[in-house]
């Protein structure tokens, strides 16, 4: 019995809590990278870190050194090659410790039911918009910001600030229109712009057919917490993206139901 004998640990319950506090964090970081270029980027940095152990204790002081000097700087390094990920992990920390996310607190909340109504003729007339520009296969990309960061949209698109009416999403993603090319942006109840440039997903795991729209649809709801609504011009399919990942051929019922629970 000796051999389980674990006493020489001396854990106590906070060293548990601990432990389980950074499988979460780990566990929520791999999430975050899973399917993407930085996973290739851990690896990297883990198997220099195991030669550097490796090295130190063989004495070997020249590789040693030169490893050493990565590793001396890693924790600056992290954050400079992660930044992205990083960026991520704190939008669902803060996403999640959100008083409005919290669907308990919500039903306590006066008003908060008025306020999901009023999106819903939004709603109507972007899925009345979706169906027309499906029928004629008119290509768009449309993202739901909760937050509305100028960093992801105005600086690359432009400013419109209108309310959200059918004729106008269509009018928009009209082939001649000056701003068809790029995403329009709702955010506020409001459309705030149109012809944004997205930063595109650079997932590995995506299928090939996953054109640049499909990728930059996936790519703004993998760095902050927008979904986004694509009509395909190829296929005239409707897809809808959320935190990295992406529905095909979703009914009109389905983006409905989605935009009320997102939006
Ligand atoms: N970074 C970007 N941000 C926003 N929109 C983009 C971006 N890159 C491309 N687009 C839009 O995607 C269009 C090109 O779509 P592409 O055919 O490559 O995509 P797709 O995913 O195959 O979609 P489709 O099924 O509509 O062809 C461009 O005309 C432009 O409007």
């Amino acid at each position: 019995m000796d051999r389980f004998d674990l006493s020489f640990l001396h854990l106590r319950f906070l060293d548990i809590v601990d432990i389980i506090l950074v499988a979460i964090i780990i566990y929520y970081l791999y999430n975050l990278i899973r399917g993407t270029i930085a996973v290739n980027i851990v690896l990297g940095l883990i198997i220099i870190y195991l030669v550097y152990i490796v090295t130190e204790q063989l004495h070997m002081r020249l590789l040693s050194n030169i490893l050493g000097g990565f590793v001396s700087v890693g924790f600056l390094a992290l954050i400079i090659v992660f930044q992205q990920e990083i960026r991520r992990f704190l939008l669902l920390i803060g996403k999640n410790a959100a008083l409005h996310r919290n669907k308990i607190w919500e039903t306590f909340i006066p008003g908060n039911k008025e306020a999901e109504n009023i999106n819903i003729p939004a709603i109507k007339h972007i899925i009345e918009a979706c169906k027309t520009m499906q029928h004629s296969r008119t290509g768009a990309l449309i993202v739901f910001a909760k937050y509305f960061d100028d960093q992801y949209y105005q600086n690359t698109g432009e400013a419109i600030d209108g309310f959200i009416s059918k004729r106008l999403i269509e009018s928009i993603f009209k082939k001649n229109s000056p701003l068809h090319d790029g995403a329009m942006v709702i955010s506020e109840g409001k459309i705030k712009c149109a012809s944004c440039i997205l930063p595109v997903s650079d997932n590995i795991k995506l299928p090939a057919q996953y054109g640049l729209r499909h990728r930059a649809g996936i790519g703004i709801t993998e760095l902050s917490d927008a979904v986004a609504v694509i009509v395909s011009e190829e296929t005239g399919q409707l897809a809808y993206a959320k935190q990295g990942r992406v529905r095909m051929d979703v009914t009109y019922e389905d983006l409905e139901k989605l935009l009320i629970r997102d939006i």
